[in-house]
């Protein structure tokens, strides 16, 4: 196995055309993070980075797999990522591909629960990737869309080359998973199709897939640090113009600086700020950063511990059917036909809850449990086809309560224990499981807190309305 060379790397991006800014930024590792990119000067905002042209992304159409495959063989591999995978197997084994010097300094290894033992998976038991690691579905697809293929040409992929083996595929499947980039499919050399419009008039947006861009993912990302960008060109002229750094690339993608960066400072991009599960899955590592008080605020001393970190874009998902069985267990009626209801309006599934005071007590699960449970909600959603709106009653809080018990309690280990291994020395896929823990359960504690307050809010209201009645009866008795 090859080291990363970040010269190789540079080199070879130059010699396929693309343009990277010597003197801005240089590759350079990072404690904990890998090899990410440094400034080397002060950056003004609005400065190019690199700019990769549209003939050196990694797509399907871009590779020279395309040509040597039948029409049939090609539309085999349609649909998910086996294209793609089996496109970058291709290029990595030609000792002439345009990217062998981009794939040569990709890694081979990945932190990710993919490549985690059982002992460790078994660390992620209660959280929302326990379920969604997707390795026996990476696997089922090698089986079922590659292996043929791969049988039936061994003129292009040799038997028994380590390329095309089912560890390869897994290797490929996680560069996607951690690396690539969604762009429009005639951006990635795929076919141009006329934009449909649906019955509503509005046009269908165009299919988007997913490439590889070479340079672009050497950037390393971190909560509400991101201080560069992607953009393909002409998609924003303002954020291109960086202060007499005006370049006609052509067409492709550029990085751009998005705020001023000082000299030896990072330059993050964004990976759209996931929660630590959804980091962990698909990049292999968690956000262990300071907590800001508005996420504090929300937490107990022994919540925070001495340990007062994460990830404030953290999220727990309560999966609707754990709505559906706590208001069934209060006797509603009709419950598969207002859960039909629901999402034939076009309702998730599934609800996000996040580190806020009140905003896990708005739309779309206020509404949803409305629906579920009030008997007005329900008759006005059948006669009138109208969503119930988002008021909080007691019966709303009496559900989510028992929810959101009922989803802290899937997790074997407590609060504490988790504060003593995310905050500790050992292993990192132990830390690593007990930070995606802490975050959700830190967010269901405050979220029974925010419940607590709203019942008492509402006994409040109760206790005026009930005094207002008394005051008024009194009143009529006097007159
Ligand atoms: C798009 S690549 C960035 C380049 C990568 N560091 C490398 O050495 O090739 C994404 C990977 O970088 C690492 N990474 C990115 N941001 C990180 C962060 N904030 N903390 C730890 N690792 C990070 C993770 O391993 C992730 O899978």
């Amino acid at each position: 196995m090859t080291a990363f060379n970040p010269d190789d790397l540079v080199a070879s991006f130059k010699a396929a055309g693309a343009w990277y800014n010597d003197a801005a930024m240089a590759l350079t590792p990072f404690p904990n993070m890998g090899w990410g990119a440094v400034a080397r000067q002060p950056i003004k905002a609005h400065t190019p980075l690199f700019h990769i042209p549209l003939d050196y992304l990694l797509t399907p159409w871009t590779s020279s797999l395309r040509t040597h495959l039948t029409e049939a063989e090609w539309e085999s591999l349609d649909g998910g990522w086996a294209r793609l995978i089996l496109c970058m197997m291709w290029e990595e084994s030609r000792a002439d591909s345009k990217w062998g010097g981009y794939l040569r300094n990709m890694p081979r290894e990945f932190d990710s629960p993919m490549f985690w033992g059982e002992a460790d998976r078994a660390e992620l038991k209660g959280t929302d990737i326990e379920n969604r690691i997707g390795k026996a579905d990476a696997e089922a697809d090698y089986h079922a869309k590659l292996a043929p293929l791969l049988a039936a040409r061994a003129d292009l992929f040799p038997a028994g080359s380590e390329h095309f083996s089912l560890d390869a595929y897994h290797v490929q499947g996680s560069r996607i998973l951690s690396r690539s980039f969604t762009i429009p499919i005639s951006r990635a050399g795929g076919p141009v199709t006329e934009p449909e419009e649906d019955e509503d008039g509005d046009e269908d947006e165009e299919e988007e897939v997913a490439v590889m861009i070479p340079m672009a993912d050497m950037l390393n990302a971190a909560f509400d640090r991101d201080n560069a960008r992607l953009f393909a060109d002409g998609e924003d002229d303002e954020e291109e113009e960086g202060e007499g750094e005006k370049h006609d690339f052509g067409e492709g993608f550029t990085m751009i600086s998005t705020k001023d960066i000082g000299e030896g400072e990072q330059i993050y991009n964004t990976y759209a700020a996931p929660p630590n599960s959804e980091l962990l899955r698909k990049y292999g590592h968690v956000d262990n950063l300071s907590l800001p008080e508005d996420v504090t605020a929300l937490l107990l001393p022994e919540e925070l511990g001495s340990w007062p970190f994460g990830n404030a874009g953290d999220e727990v998902e309560i999966p609707g059917t754990l709505v559906v069985e706590a208001a069934a267990a209060r006797g509603i009626s009709d419950a598969e036909a207002r859960v039909d209801f629901w999402l034939d309006q076009g309702g998730d599934d599934t609800f996000g809850l996040t580190y806020s005071a009140e905003g896990n007590l708005e739309p779309p699960l206020v509404p949803f449990i409305r629906l579920l449970t009030n008997e007005d909600d329900w008759a006005k959603a059948q006669t009138k086809g109208k969503l119930p709106k988002s008021t909080v009653d007691a019966a709303v809080i009496d559900v989510l309560e028992a929810v959101v018990r009922a989803r802290a309690a899937k997790y074997p280990q407590t609060i504490e224990a988790d504060l003593a291994v995310a905050g500790g020395q050992g292993p990192l896929n132990a830390r690593n499981a007990a930070a995606v823990r802490l975050g959700e359960k830190r967010i269901l504690v405050s979220t029974l807190r925010v419940l607590e307050r709203e019942k008492e809010r509402l006994r409040g209201e109760e206790g005026k309305r009930k005094a207002g009645g008394k005051e008024e009866r009194a009143a009529k008795r006097r007159k």
